[in-house]
């Protein structure tokens, strides 16, 4: 099969592809048992970093129900480590850093060993573009400046990012700095994965709903027409996804102004409302909430129908709303992907 004609890689190049191609956020995960096998062998940053480890996590979703795109085993926050800040998962806590709030803080990221650090996901892209099946588009990832500065600024997952919002008030120079050193090193970092095979990549922006307009614009909308500018100047065929989770009625003006090629909306977003709001060239993914999943039954035929018929004749890559839910029934999502493909349905 020629590249062109994979269904996932033609829909985001603005095809109306039917029925629509469909894979998950966060589908290698610990809903699957083979995950959790594997979940024992190593701890978090040594399966991203274990190239064999990294390509059978991620076909694991692929095998099981032969989604149309694999996405990359990594994290976003490989980022910042791969730059040097320390990093660990904790049972129950989530991701662990220790905070940047200071000059001094800051000074300690190297963004020279960056691409060095992140060589192992290069070569697991590498020899997952021979495994998959020639039907089957890649996607790397990474997280928008602004949702990884989160992360790096609280020291790991927060409930109401006092220390991100306080600097950016008291210390705009330092949060300016630290916006640049990730605008720069995620558009190099995503370069590097699309150079080792990544066919098309998404920016994953879980946290820039947080901020309000004038904000958004500047340290959600900017950064990321930056970074498709950068990417675009190298690699003009490649798609690029945005996800600007919980944009609400700013996800018209990001899909516009960063120039991303498909809009990934968050589960409270209106389709048909959106699908209004951008040009009809913008691939929608999207965006069956996870809760749906979880609980299985006739809502998730008719809610997953409800949402692909909705968008028949528009560039559409169906997905959920947001991850995988860990105590998701594995064959929920083989009765998803079958009730997207069934077209009598
Ligand atoms: C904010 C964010 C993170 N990571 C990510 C985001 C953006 C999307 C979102 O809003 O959820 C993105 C991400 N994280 C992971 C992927 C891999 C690809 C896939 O989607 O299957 C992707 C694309 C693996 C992962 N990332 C993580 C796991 C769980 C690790 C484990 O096996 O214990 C996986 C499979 C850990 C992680 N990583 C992160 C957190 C907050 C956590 C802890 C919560 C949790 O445990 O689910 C940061």
């Amino acid at each position: 099969m020629d590249r062109q004609d994979k269904p996932l890689l033609r829909a985001l190049r603005g095809e109306a592809v039917w029925p629509p191609p469909v894979w998950l956020m966060r589908q290698a995960g610990r809903y699957l048992p083979e995950f959790r096998a594997m979940r024992e062998q190593a701890d978090f940053i040594t399966r991203c970093m274990t190239p064999d480890i990294a390509v059978e996590l991620t076909l694991q979703p692929v095998r099981r129900y032969g989604m149309d795109g694999a996405i990359l085993f990594s994290d976003i926050l490989i980022l910042p480590w791969a730059m040097g800040q320390d990093l660990r998962f904790e049972e129950g806590r989530g991701p662990v850093m220790t905070p940047i709030r200071s000059e001094l803080d800051l000074a300690r990221l190297d963004e020279g060993r960056m691409m060095e650090a992140v060589a192992p996901v290069r070569e697991a892209l590498r020899r997952l573009r021979v495994e998959l099946p020639e039907e089957t588009t890649l996607l790397g990832f990474a997280g928008s400046p602004f949702t990884v500065a989160c992360y790096m600024v609280e020291g790991g997952s927060s409930r109401d990012f006092a220390h991100i919002r306080a600097m950016m008030q008291k210390d705009p120079a330092l949060f300016d700095r630290l916006m640049e050193i990730l605008t720069r090193n995620t558009a190099e970092m995503l370069c590097g994965q699309i150079e080792a095979g990544a066919e098309a990549v998404m920016l994953f922006d879980s946290w820039g709903g947080i901020l309000p307009p004038e904000a958004f614009r500047r340290h959600v909308i900017e950064p990321t027409r930056q970074i498709v500018a950068h990417i675009r100047a190298r690699h003009p065929d490649v798609p690029l996804i945005g996800f600007p989770r919980l944009g609400g009625v700013m996800v018209a003006e990001y899909a516009e102004k960063t120039g991303i090629n498909a809009l990934a909306l968050d589960t409270v977003a209106d389709m048909a409302k959106v699908a209004e709001m951008v040009p009809e060239t913008v691939t929608l993914q999207g965006n069956l909430d996870p809760m749906i999943l979880l609980n299985g039954g006739e809502a998730l035929k008719v809610e997953a129908r409800c949402i692909r018929d909705s968008l028949r004749g528009r560039p559409h890559v169906f997905n959920l709303g947001h991850g995988v839910i860990k105590t998701t029934p594995p064959e929920h999502v083989a009765t998803l992907v079958e009730t997207i493909r069934d077209v009598q349905s």
